[in-house]
């Protein structure tokens, strides 16, 4: 199964960020004195090492111009408070044109493949066993955040704005199947236009194929499996309304409710059942039938949203600015994105922006130890947008292709999270006005409605340009994923169905679709 993954584009005509002196920008008039703030920290910046490579172990920490003080008030979780989400004020951020390329990607084998980039710096931890799964690296997180808080101000500290290399990224393992893992392909060749794309290949016969404990399932199974619960349970309901019964008014009727409360939405409801009473109104109809007509329509609602997410290298480093409500799955996401664009050659670096909770980063710093991207991070309770910043010239000196920032789901009020995230897309502006390029949230598929209201907020917040819905391994609440399709027609780039590395692939519409449908 070949599928079409990442496209690059170079775009014609666009200024190189490189042109766009930073003290020139520094000069923009910016009536923010929080912005200002960052500016006049450059001189700490300046300070910085030229290059990750040479940034020594015990870098002088670069004090943060923000003011951190201890919650005043009870700490806000959207998640568990969605009455409160519609309230926050829209806040009107620049959005970022991407241009949609249609799939005919080239196959990976048909266009010549970069190099995987060298080392970056050896690790700087080599000996350390780095976790494996996502609760050991929650759990190894967790255990040294709380095991030495006082270390925490003084190594974190130390670490400010201190990107910390990881070991060189391997190639993907092949599977028990007989199948390589998911590649990304790298070109980078003289014209401007780059792709990149995914396929899956036959092993070879010859090659030996790895041991592995247990029969690994396809994508497909995979996926089928994560959406069982919620095509299970549509699969009962419908088959108890049309038992012995004809498509008539009181069926139509029952399967709309049905579908809505499968958080399918009312306009796929609607859809569905319009496309079932155009043909076989009166007529005796099957489960089965009803089920393909379903997911024939609920392929239509997703197809449009389908994209494979573009990296345009034009503006290097290509920023993706990760938001969310907390919990939804943001740094693991980040883990396994990075997995996949090392793999595939490119250079990525990782923002600990989630200076909120300790854990988050630390937890950002494993994967980026697992993936070999380097991690630049500050001590908790920093300035967010400061370390945006500098992490963004950190990825430009460093010649990164990809830089990607992790935010905090959850601060001490709704408008502090505004604020923060806010600020953050003004200062990634200064230094590349089109940054941050994509603005990818992750929402947490077990949250079902509460997920729609999610996507409003942090589209007005933050300029969200893309989605990633995750945990939809064993909910029953995967048709949320359609009726945010339907309302927002945002692009969703990718799903995540487990907590290990390569459990996120990129969305694919039809194979949704006949999943949640239980159609083989
Ligand atoms: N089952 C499952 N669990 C997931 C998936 N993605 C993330 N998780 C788990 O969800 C939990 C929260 O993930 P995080 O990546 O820490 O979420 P976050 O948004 O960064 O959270 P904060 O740092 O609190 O803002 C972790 O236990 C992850 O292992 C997924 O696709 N499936």
């Amino acid at each position: 199964m070949a599928l079409g993954f990442i496209k690059k584009i170079f775009s014609f005509g666009k200024k190189e960020v490189e042109e766009v002196p930073v003290e020139e920008t520094s000069t923009v008039p910016d009536t923010s004195p929080t912005v200002e703030q960052i500016y006049e920290d450059t001189t700490a910046q300046e300070a910085l090492p030229d290059t990750v490579e040479t940034v020594p172990a015990a870098a002088e920490p670069v004090e943060s111009q923000a003011t951190y003080s201890e919650p005043e008030s009870v700490l806000v979780d959207l998640a568990q408070e969605p009455e409160i989400l519609p309230e926050i004020e829209p806040v009107i951020v620049e959005q970022v044109e991407i241009e949609i390329v249609p799939a005919e990607s080239p196959r990976a084998e048909e266009i010549p493949t970069a190099p995987l980039p060298e080392a970056i710096a050896e690790p700087a931890e080599a000996d350390v066993a780095v976790p494996e799964t996502v609760p050991e690296i929650e759990a190894a997180a967790q255990e040294r955040s709380e095991a030495a808080p006082e270390a925490l101000e003084s190594p974190m500290g130390e670490r400010v704005a201190e990107p910390v290399a990881a070991p060189t990224p391997k190639a993907p393992a092949a599977d028990a199947a007989g199948q390589v893992e998911p590649v990304l392909v790298p070109v980078k060749p003289a014209s401007s236009k780059v792709t990149v794309t995914r396929t899956v290949e036959e092993k070879p016969a010859d090659e030996p194929l790895p041991v592995a404990p247990e029969k690994r399932l396809t994508w497909f199974e995979r996926l089928r499996k994560g959406l069982f619960r919620s095509s299970q349970q549509l699969g009962d309901s419908i088959g108890s309304i049309f038992t012995k019964r004809k498509l008539d008014e009181d069926t139509l009727q029952d399967l709309e409710d049905v579908l809505i409360q499968a958080d399918l939405g009312m306009e796929t409801a609607i859809r569905i059942t319009d496309a079932l009473s155009a043909t076989r109104y009166g007529k005796d109809i099957s489960t089965e039938e009803v089920r393909t007509i379903m997911a024939s329509e609920i392929e239509k609602v997703l197809g449009p949203v389908a994209k494979p997410l573009e990296l345009d290298l034009s503006h290097k480093p290509h920023v993706i600015l990760v938001v969310g409500v907390n919990g939804t799955g943001k740094t693991t996401t980040i883990g396994k994105l990075a997995a996949k664009l090392t793999a595939g050659g490119l250079n990525v670096m990782l923002a600990a922006g989630d200076t909120f909770r300790a854990a988050a980063i630390e937890q950002l710093h494993i994967w980026g130890k697992r993936t070999g991207a380097p991690v630049v991070s500050s001590k908790i309770g920093a300035d967010a947008a400061g370390l945006a910043f500098d992490a963004w010239k950190q990825a430009k000196e460093a010649g990164s292709d990809v830089l990607i920032i992790d935010t905090a789901g959850r601060l001490q009020n709704r408008a502090e999270l505004m604020d923060e995230l806010a600020k953050i897309v003004r200062v990634l502006g200064k230094n590349d006005p089109e940054a941050p390029h994509t603005v990818l949230q992750t929402l947490d598929a077990t949250t079902g409605q509460n997920a729609l209201n999610q996507v409003e907020i942090f589209r007005n917040i933050a300029g969200v340009n893309g989605l990633v819905m995750t945990k939809l391994d064993g909910t029953a609440r995967g048709g949320i994923l359609v009726a945010i399709s339907a309302k927002h027609k945002l692009p969703v780039y990718f799903i995540g169905v487990g907590e290990q590395v390569d459990d996120l692939e990129p969305f694919a519409a039809r194979d949704f679709a006949k999943a949640i449908a239980g159609v083989a």
